[in-house]
This record gives C-alpha cells, structure tokens and sequence, in this order.
C-alpha cells in the first residue's frame, strides 16, 4: 500500500521532472534558500531544461520539500502565478501542490526559472552518493515493522518501527490481527504487546490518513472504520490473558486499548496520552466506556504510602483518603481529562487511575517484568483461560456495541476539517508533505 509520503515523493519526483498539478503549503518551504538574482548572466530556457535533467541524475532522494520547492519553481517558470482553483482540504497531495506554487505569488518567471536553475546547481553540487545503510546494531531487532516471538508459553508482538517511535500502519494492524488469531490458538499461556526502542507506541500512523483512494475521502473514512472495528474487535474476543509491557511513551490506540488488557506493566519513563482533542479526533478502543469505567467520572486514589515502585501497586504517592486522614496529593483525574482535553499521564498517575496494573522503575522494568510473567505461565494453563473468560465473557456484548459506536463516530471525524488540519499541520512541520 502507497502511502501518502511515497504518492507525494512519486508526484514530487514527477513533478520536477514533468511539472505537474499544483502546489503545497508547506511553511518550511519558505525556509529554504531562494538564489533570488545570478551574479552570472540570467537563466536560459536551456539552462532550465539542463537543470531538470540534472535532477533526474541525482542519486539522493532530496526529500519532498527540496522536491515541492523545485515543483513550485518549475511551474511559475513554466506556466507563472498559480491559476488552479485550491483543493479541498482532504486531497492533501494537491493541496500540498497548490499551495507551494502560491506561495511564490507574482514572482517573474525569468527569476523563478533563475531559482530553479541556482537550487539544481547547489544541490547537485552538495549531493553525495547516500551513506550505505547502517547495519542493525547488536541487540537490535531486524525484522519487519512488527515482531512476533513465540517462547517459554508467551506469545510477544513487538512494534519495531523505532525510528518512526512504532507508529502503527496500516499493514501493521492487518499483522496484529493475524498474530493476536494465531496466538489464540497457539500454546502461549500470554500474550504481550510491547515497543522496541524508545517508545512503546505512538499511535496511528498520522500518514495513513492521507493515502487517499480514487474514490475519494468518504471511502477511506470508511475502510479505516471497518480496519479500526476489526482490530478493536480482536482484543474484545481474544480468550487469553493479554499483557502490555510498557517500555516507554504511548499515545493514541495504543492506550485506549489498554482497557482491554488484563496486566498493563509500565517502565517509570512511560506516559500515556490520548490527544484526540487537538487532532479533531474521538476516543477508540472502548475507551469511552472502559476508562470512566476504570478512573471514574472523579475519582479519589488510593495507593499504598511509601511502597517502593514494583512492591505492588504504584509507586508512593500520598492520597488523603475521603476521611480527610493523612497529607498528600489529591489526585483527581477524570478519564475525560485524558481522553477529551487530552492530558498526558504519567506512570505513577496512570496507576493510580487503575490504567497501569503495576510501575517499574525503568532499571529493572524488563527483568522484573519478564521474570514475572515468566512464573505467570506455570500457572495451570486451563485454570487461566476459564478465569480469564468468566471476567471477561459479561461485557462483550456492551464492548462490541462501543467499539461500532466510536468507529461510526470517528468515521465522521475522519472526514472534518479539524481532523485533516490536524494531520496537514503535523506532517507539514517537517516536509512530510
Ligand atoms: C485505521 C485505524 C485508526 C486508529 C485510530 C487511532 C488514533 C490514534 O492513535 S490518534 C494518535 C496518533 N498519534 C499521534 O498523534 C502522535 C504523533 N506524533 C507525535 O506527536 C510525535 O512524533 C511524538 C510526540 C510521538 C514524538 O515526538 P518527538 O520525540 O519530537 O519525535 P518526532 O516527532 O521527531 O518523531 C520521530 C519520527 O517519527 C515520526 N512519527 C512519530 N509519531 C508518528 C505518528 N503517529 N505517525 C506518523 N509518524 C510519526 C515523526 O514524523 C518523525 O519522523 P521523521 O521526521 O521522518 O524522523
């Protein structure tokens, strides 16, 4: 599947070289140099058409601002000030297009032509051959975008898309599913759900919202709701303990299904944010009905007073208890605070939200974690499973009736304009359009 990097990288590609469509608002773009008059003699037609020809040598991918930037160039040498109607804000890849034209307004066409012909020349002139790719460094994982291990009775999917802080992609919901339906069946006691790298995950990939189909806008709305319901239904039916081993930052999906997860062990560096607020977004992975469930409309917590983190429970946070006994923090935190205002957690106060099961300090996270579930998977396997399913099997119904509801919802959201500001704005702010 293009994504829509790949589609702009492709269009921007041909759009230096054939100059098509129109231009993007990209604020950056304007950072970059503009040659605004040669000392030498003025650019020819020739030079022009030499220029686009050096461009088609190049080795390196410029990345797509340098590429918007030459799109923009070339069509006001060509064609002059943008004359195309504005896109709509969903067709971002020509609404990129567009708006980087017009961001070089009346702009002679002998200068811009000057432009193309001075930023071909520097370019080339720095452009090396692209550095050989660094192999992976000990300890790191290869393999794909997910990892799936299968050990010692544990089933482990590992997002391995560090560099991209284990955004999830499309592809990789599609291999969650499958991985989360072999577990099913498989021999593992457990099945974890944890990050390689920094981050434990940071969501929808924000890119696959701009992989637009030919037939438009409405239809990826609405094949994201059926991918997000599928996905979400996973984890509702999944008849096995599942535990989420939270290594670092997570954000998005990846904490809204943390409500559907029986363990949820978090490193002391973790934080949990859902910021659909400012994305134009809505809550998903029932988490509109497990988090008020789980932290209460307003809740009071209670943890235990000097514990020391991974003693049980979360790590020492003083509550004043309702009978106004004791000092200490009153920790009012409403699962609308995190899912509609989009206030970041950390660990402790993930735990004490009843969100996270247990905090460890991040020293020890790993081998105090995987110790744990280790001793967890001798446990008689059959006696877990029916446990599990007795403490799980009476709110199915309610779940899968939450999961359409927020999908309905988000389906609509996908499609506002909030939404897709939301989205241009983040991958605009370093020339991902
Ligand atoms: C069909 C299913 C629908 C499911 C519905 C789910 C909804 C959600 O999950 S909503 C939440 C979506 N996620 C986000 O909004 C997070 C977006 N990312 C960020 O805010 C930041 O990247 C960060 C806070 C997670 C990390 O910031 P920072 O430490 O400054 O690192 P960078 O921003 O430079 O990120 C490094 C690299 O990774 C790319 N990236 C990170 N997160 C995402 C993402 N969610 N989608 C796409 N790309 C992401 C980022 O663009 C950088 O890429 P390069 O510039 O190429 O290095």
């Amino acid at each position: 599947m293009t994504t829509m990097a790949q589609v702009i990288c492709g269009l921007a590609r041909r759009w230096c070289f054939g100059a098509l469509g129109s231009p993007l608002q990209v604020p950056c773009l304007q950072a970059l140099p503009l040659h605004l008059g040669r000392t030498a003699t003025r650019a020819s037609q020739r030079d022009l058409e030499n220029a686009v020809h050096q461009v088609k040598l190049w080795k390196k991918d410029p990345g797509n601002e340098v590429k918007l930037k030459l799109y923009a160039l070339y069509k006001q040498a060509t064609e002059g000030p943008c004359n195309l109607p504005k896109p709509g804000m969903m067709d971002l890849v020509n609404k990129a297009k567009w708006d980087a034209w017009s961001a070089l307004g009346s702009l002679p066409k002998e200068t811009a032509r000057e432009n193309y012909v001075d930023l071909v020349s520097s370019l080339s002139a720095a452009s090396e051959p692209p550095s050989p790719a660094k192999p992976a460094a000990d300890g790191e994982q290869a393999g794909g975008d997910l990892v799936v291990t299968s050990e010692n009775h544990i089933t482990t999917i590992t997002f391995n898309r560090p560099a991209k802080k284990n955004a999830i992609t499309t592809q990789m919901y599609q291999d969650i599913m499958l991985a989360l339906q072999a577990a099913s069946k498989d021999d593992s006691v457990l099945t974890v759900l944890t990050g390689n790298g920094e981050y434990y995950c940071s969501g929808n990939d924000l890119t696959n919202f701009t992989d637009i189909p030919p037939e438009g806008p409405e239809e990826k709305a609405r094949t994201n709701a059926i991918l997000l319901r599928e996905f979400v239904d996973c984890f509702i039916d999944f008849p096995k303990p599942l535990v989420a081993v939270v290594n670092g930052p997570a954000v998005g999906i990846s904490v809204t299904l943390l409500g559907l997860f029986d363990l949820v062990y978090a490193s002391d560096r973790a934080t949990f944010h859902t910021p659909f607020g400012p994305l134009g977004l809505s809550p998903e992975g029932c988490s509109s009905y497990t988090f008020p469930k789980m932290m209460g409309p307003s809740k009071l917590s209670r943890t235990k007073v000097g514990s020391r983190a991974g003693e049980g429970g979360c790590q020492s946070q003083a509550t004043v208890s309702l009978q106004g006994r004791g000092l200490g923090q009153l920790v009012f935190l409403k699962a609308a605070e995190m899912l509609i205002f989009g206030r970041k957690l950390t660990a402790q106060e993930a735990c004490a939200q009843g969100l996270v099961t247990e905090v460890f300090p991040d020293s020890t996270f790993q081998k105090e974690v995987w110790t744990r579930l280790r001793a967890y998977t001798k446990l008689p396997p059959n006696a877990v499973r029916t446990s599990r399913e007795v403490m799980r099997s009476k709110g199915r119904e309610r779940l899968h009736a939450v999961n359409a509801e927020e999908c309905g919802a988000l389906q609509q959201r996908w499609l506002s304009e909030e939404c897709t500001s939301a989205v241009v704005r983040f991958l605009s702010r370093r020339g991902k359009l």
